[in-house]
C-alpha cells in the first residue's frame, strides 16, 4: 500500500490554480491514487463566459479525467469549486466559504500564478506576491492545516548560474514592492520595472522570486515547502503519455515549427533543455506534501524539480527529435515544410528572421490581398517573433540546479511510493518522451485526427514542389537580370554554356565511336 496515497485519504485539500495546466494534473492524480480523500476545494474564477461550475464540469469531462471517473465515480461531489479572484481583497471569497476553508483545510497546494513573461509588474506582483502573502495569512488561521506547498519556478533565480535549494534575497523587500504598487501609477511602474528586475529577464521570474521571499517571511509556525520546477512539459506516463493543454513553454513553439511558421531560433544547440514532465512535477509535489506534513522538517525545504543534472538533454537534440517526429506524424495544413534550426549567431539569426520569417509572411499576405482575402500572416508572424524573443534568454544559457532535497526525498519513499509517485527523471527516455509530446500536441492541442496523416504528408509534398519551383523561378529571374546588366556575368554565362556544349558533343562523339 502506498503511504502517500493513504496519507491523502480522508483529507480536505485546497488547490489554487486548479484550472491551470499543472493544477488539473495534480487534481487528477489525487483522485486516481486517493479516491477516498474527503474533498478538494478549488479556487476558481468565472472565465470566457463560463461560470465556475461550468469550468469544473468541462475539466471533469475532459480526456484527462477519463480514468478518474472509473476509479472515483463520485468525483463530482468531491470537488468543491469556490468562487474566488486572487486579484481581489480576501480573494472575493464569501464569508461562508471562507469559514469552511479555514476550518476544514488540511493541505494547501498553491499553484495559481501569472506565468506571462511580459505581464505588467503591478499585476504580476498582485498575483505572484500579494496573493501568496494573503493565502499564507489565511493558512495561519487554519487549525487543521498540516502542510502548505508553494509552487515556484526553478527560474526564480535565473540571474545565477548555479542555484542551490535555498531562498536568495532580492535587493528590495517584497513588502516595500507590494506597498509601492498601491500608490505608484502605471507610467512610473513602467519606468522603474527594468531597474527592479535587474538582471532577470522578465517580471515573471522577478515576482516568483519575491513570492518565495514572502513565503519565507510569512511562514510563522506553518509547515511549508517550496517546489521549483523547470520548464514544465506534457505528461511522461500518467494518466497517459503526451497530454498537454496549453501553449506555454515549448508547446506553442513546437506547433509553430510543425506548421512551418517557425524556421529559426536564436539559441545555443548545446545548452541544456531543462524540461520536466508535468506528471513528474505532480508526483514530487504530492510526495513533498506527505513528507512535510508527516516529518515536519524544522525549516522550509526547497525542492528542485529539474532534469539537467540527472538526465541532461540539449536543445539541439530536442529540436532534432521534434523534426524527426514531424516526418512521421506531420501536422495538418502546414504553411511551409517544417525545417527549423537553432542559430547561435545574432546576425545569422536576423538574416533568417528576414528571409525565412518576415519575407514569406509578406509574400503570402500579398497573395491573400490579390485573391480578395484579408491579410493575416504578418500579424501572426509578428506575434510569433515576439514570443521567440521572450524565450531566447532561456535557450541560450544553461543552469545547474542542485537537487539534494529532491534526492533525499526519493530515498525516503517506500519502493511502492517510488513506483506510484515516480519523480526519478533518470528513467526518462528523451527521444520517446519528445515523440509522445509532439503526438500529444497533435492530438490534444490541435485536435487533429491520425487518419489525416496521409493527406498531411501529401500536402507537404506539394509544398516541397512549390518550394523548388519558386526557388528555380527566383534563380532564373535573378540570373536573367544579372546577365542583362553585367559583362562579367555574361562572360561566365557564355563560358558555362560553351563548356556544357563541348561536354555534350564529346559524349555524343565517343558514344558514336563505340557503336
Ligand atoms: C540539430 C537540429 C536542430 C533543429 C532545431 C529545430 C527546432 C525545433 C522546434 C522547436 C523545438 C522546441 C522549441 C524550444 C522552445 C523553448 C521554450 C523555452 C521556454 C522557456 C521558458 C522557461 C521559463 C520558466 C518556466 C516557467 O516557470 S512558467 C511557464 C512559461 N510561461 C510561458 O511559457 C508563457 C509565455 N507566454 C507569454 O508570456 C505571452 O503569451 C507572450 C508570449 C508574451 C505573448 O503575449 P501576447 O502577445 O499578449 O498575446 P497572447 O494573447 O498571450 O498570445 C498571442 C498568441 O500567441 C500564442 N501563444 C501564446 N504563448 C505562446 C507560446 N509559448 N508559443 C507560441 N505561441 C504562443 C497564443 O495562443 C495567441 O495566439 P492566437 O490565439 O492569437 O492565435
Ligand atoms: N508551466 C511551466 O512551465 C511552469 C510553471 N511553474 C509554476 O507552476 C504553477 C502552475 O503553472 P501552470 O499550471 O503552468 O500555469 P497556468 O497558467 O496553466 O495556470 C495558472 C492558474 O492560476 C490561476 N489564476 C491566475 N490568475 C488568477 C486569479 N486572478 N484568480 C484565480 N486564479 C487565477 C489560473 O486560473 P484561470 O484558469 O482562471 O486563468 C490557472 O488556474 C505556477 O505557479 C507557475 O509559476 C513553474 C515552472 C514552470
Amino acid at each position: 500500500m502506498s503511504m502517500i496515497a493513504a496519507f491523502y485519504s480522508g483529507k480536505s485539500i485546497l488547490i489554487t490554480g486548479a484550472t491551470g495546466f499543472m493544477g488539473k494534473v495534480l487534481m487528477e492524480k489525487l483522485f486516481r491514487t486517493s479516491p477516498d480523500l474527503k474533498v478538494i476545494y478549488i479556487l476558481v474564477r468565472p472565465k470566457a463566459g463560463q461560470t465556475t461550475q461550468q469550468r469544473v464540469f468541462q475539466i471533469l469531462n475532459s480526456k484527462l479525467f477519463e480514468k478518474v471517473k472509473e476509479i472515483c465515480p463520485d468525483v463530482h461531489e468531491k470537488i468543491r469549486a469556490i468562487y474566488a479572484d486572487l486579484n481581489q481583497n480576501d480573494f472575493a471569497i464569501s464569508k461562508e466559504d471562507m469559514q469552511e476553508l479555514l476550518s476544514c483545510t488540511n493541505i494547501v497546494f498553491h499553484c495559481a500564478a501569472t506565468v506571462r513573461f511580459d505581464d505588467h509588474l503591478r499585476h504580476a506582483v498582485q498575483l505572484n506576491v500579494t496573493a501568496t502573502q494573503q493565502l499564507l495569512i489565511m493558512a495561519s488561521q487554519m487549525p487543521k492545516l498540516e502542510a502548505f506547498i508553494h509552487i515556484s519556478t526553478a527560474f526564480s533565480n535565473c540571474n545565477l548560474t548555479h542555484i542551490d535549494e535555498v531562498i536568495y534575497p532580492c535587493p528590495v523587500e517584497p513588502k516595500k514592492i507590494i506597498d509601492s504598487m498601491e500608490w505608484l501609477d502605471d507610467a512610473i511602474i513602467d519606468e522603474i520595472t527594468p531597474k527592479l528586475i535587474g538582471d532577470r529577464p522578465n517580471t515573471y521570474t522577478y515576482t516568483k522570486a519575491l513570492g518565495e521571499m514572502v513565503v519565507q517571511q510569512e511562514s510563522r509556525n506553518l509547515n511549508i515547502a517550496i517546489i521549483r520546477p523547470s520548464i514544465v512539459g506534457a505528461t511522461w506516463q500518467e494518466p497517459f503519455p503526451g497530454w498537454v493543454d496549453n501553449l506555454n513553454g515549448p508547446s506553442g513553439l513546437i506547433i509553430a515549427a510543425g506548421k512551418g511558421f517557425l524556421r529559426s531560433i536564436r539559441g545555443a544547440p548545446m545548452a541544456v533543455a531543462d524540461l520536466i514532465p508535468v506528471d513528474t512535477v505532480v508526483n514530487l509535489t504530492l510526495a513533498v506534501g506527505w513528507y512535510t506534513a508527516v516529518h515536519r522538517p524544522k525549516s522550509t525545504l526547497i525542492y528542485h524539480c529539474t532534469s539537467g543534472n540527472l538526465n541532461p538533454c540539449n536543445w539541439g537534440k530536442m529540436g532534432f527529435q521534434v523534426l524527426a517526429t514531424f516526418e512521421k506524424v506531420p501536422f495538418e495544413r502546414a504553411f511551409r515544410r517544417p525545417n527549423a534550426d537553432f542559430t547561435a549567431n545574432t546576425i545569422t539569426s536576423q538574416y533568417w528572421n528576414a528571409v525565412s520569417h518576415r519575407a514569406p509572411a509578406i509574400i503570402y499576405d500579398f497573395y491573400l490581398r490579390l485573391t480578395g482575402r484579408k491579410p493575416r500572416m504578418t500579424k501572426i508572424m509578428n506575434r510569433l517573433l515576439k514570443t521567440v524573443s521572450m524565450i531566447e534568454y532561456f535557450v541560450n544559457r544553461s543552469w545547474e540546479w542542485s537537487t539534494y532535497n529532491t534526492e533525499m526525498l526519493m530515498s525516503e519513499l517506500s519502493p511502492e511510493d517510488q513506483r506510484v509517485f515516480n519523480f526519478d527523471v533518470r528513467q526518462l527516455n528523451w527521444l520517446e518522451y519528445i515523440e509522445n509530446y509532439v503526438l500529444g500536441i497533435k492530438k490534444y492541442l490541435l485536435k487533429e485526427d491520425m487518419a489525416g496523416i496521409p493527406e498531411a504528408k501529401q500536402h507537404l509534398k506539394r509544398l516541397r514542389n512549390i518550394h523548388y519551383l519558386f526557388n528555380t523561378a527566383l534563380f532564373l529571374i535573378a540570373w536573367r537580370l544579372l546577365i542583362a546588366r553585367s559583362q562579367m556575368a555574361r562572360n561566365v554565362w557564355f563560358f558555362i554554356v560553351s563548356f556544357c556544349y563541348k561536354f555534350l558533343s564529346y559524349f555524343r562523339a565517343s558514344s558514336t565511336l563505340k557503336v
